[in-house]
């Protein structure tokens, strides 16, 4: 077990700065996200960490051990990519065994570590198949054994589960992390599913272009997103234009909306988010909470929720989730409603970069 830092790591492609001044430390143990939409820096940001990349600037730390300039080999670090990678002319058991036959391993200790390596990812007695004769889980488990049979400090992934299909992914996320809290291996887990990110970690990482927009626990990514990137890119919320009044938010026509956020001038335009599933409908009566009037104009059964978008004062429209489960979940075309926001919910952020 090791931790790992990024001390202003920066990568630039001629003129294209694409990591910029990045700075991440991850503690002994962990499991951290990056999280990002496609382009922003999160496989090279993986790369350098697995020496497969040299940075163009910065260091790379694992265990205090400056690694920026070691090889791959030499850096103890096992790695899962989205392709599975399996040599498929050897069993499984030889693709397990590659990595520790590399470090010196063999005979009774060398089997020994490939069959608690394969019994981790509940495929003991596989060893004699080869890689076409199984399926694409059971690939991606073997790439994990594989990865794990070394005792690595630290795991980097790449997307290991974004060639499975959404059944499959679930269970793998599931088995992934069982596995990580029994290894307690430090890891590095890069994905663009949001979902995958919040669940899995410890901590996530959102980036967006070369930059770190947020590094904090899932709840706080999600409850208190540091950026108007960080909230428009969690989650589906409602933005809107807002005046700030008088030391009040407006949406215009008389209607204020209560806030936990700090606020900007007097006469400032801002955008404010407000989560879909954050807005209810059926008011239960908390003092504090924002009450606003509208009408339904559209409603969209998906199986677990219904979605509506209602029609408020100002020309706005919010899209509010409602669980198909309860009790708002039958309301109709042209109905008034009230929704329910509290101050904590209605979210006021600048663009500014905030970690
Ligand atoms: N060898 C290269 N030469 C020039 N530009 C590159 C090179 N490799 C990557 N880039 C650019 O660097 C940026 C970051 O790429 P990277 O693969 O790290 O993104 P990512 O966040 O992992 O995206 P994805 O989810 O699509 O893999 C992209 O704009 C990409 O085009």
């Amino acid at each position: 077990m090791s931790n790992l830092s990024l001390d202003h790591v920066v990568k630039r492609y001629g003129d294209l700065t694409v990591v910029k001044d990045v700075s991440l430390g991850i503690k002994e143990g962990e499991f951290v996200s990056l999280l990002g939409p496609s382009g922003c820096g999160k496989t090279t940001i993986l790369r350098m960490v697995a020496g497969l990349i040299e940075p163009s600037g910065g260091a790379i730390r694992i265990a205090s051990t400056d690694v920026t300039r070691l090889p791959p080999n030499k850096r103890n670090i096992g790695l899962v990519f989205q392709s599975y990678a399996l040599f498929p002319h050897m069993t499984v058991f030889e693709n397990v065994a590659f990595g520790l036959r590399r470090k010196g391993e063999s005979g009774t200790t060398l089997d020994g570590r490939v069959n608690e390596a394969l019994a981790m990812v509940r495929l003991p007695g596989y060893g004699e198949r080869y890689p076409r004769q199984l399926s694409g889980g059971q690939q991606q488990r073997v790439a994990m054994a594989r990865a794990i049979a070394p005792r690595p400090s630290v795991l980097l992934f790449d997307e290991p589960l974004s060639n499975l299909d959404a059944k499959l992914r679930d269970e793998m996320q599931i088995e992934l992390k069982r596995l990580q809290r029994e290894l307690g291996i430090t890891t590095l887990f890069v994905t663009h599913d949001q979902g995958e990110a919040l669940s899995l970690s410890d901590r996530v990482c959102v980036m967006n272009d070369g930059i770190i927009q947020q590094f904090a626990a899932p709840e706080d990514v999600y409850r208190r997103p540091a950026t108007a990137f960080v909230a428009s890119f969690i989650g589906k919320p409602n933005r809107l234009k807002a005046t700030v009044r008088g030391g009040r938010l407006t949406l215009g026509e008389g209607l204020d909306l209560r806030t936990d956020s700090a606020l900007g001038a007097d006469g400032s335009a801002t955008d404010v988010f407000i989560r879909q599933e954050a807005i209810n409908l059926t008011p239960t009566g908390a003092d504090d909470a924002n009450r606003i009037p509208g009408t339904i104009a559209l409603r969209s059964f998906s199986g677990p929720q219904v979605q509506y978008v209602i029609r408020i004062a100002g020309g706005h429209e919010l899209v509010v989730e409602a669980a198909s489960s309860g009790t708002a979940s039958h309301l109709e075309h042209g109905q008034p409603v009230t929704l329910e926001v509290r101050p904590q919910d209605v979210l006021v952020l600048g663009e500014s970069v905030r970690s």
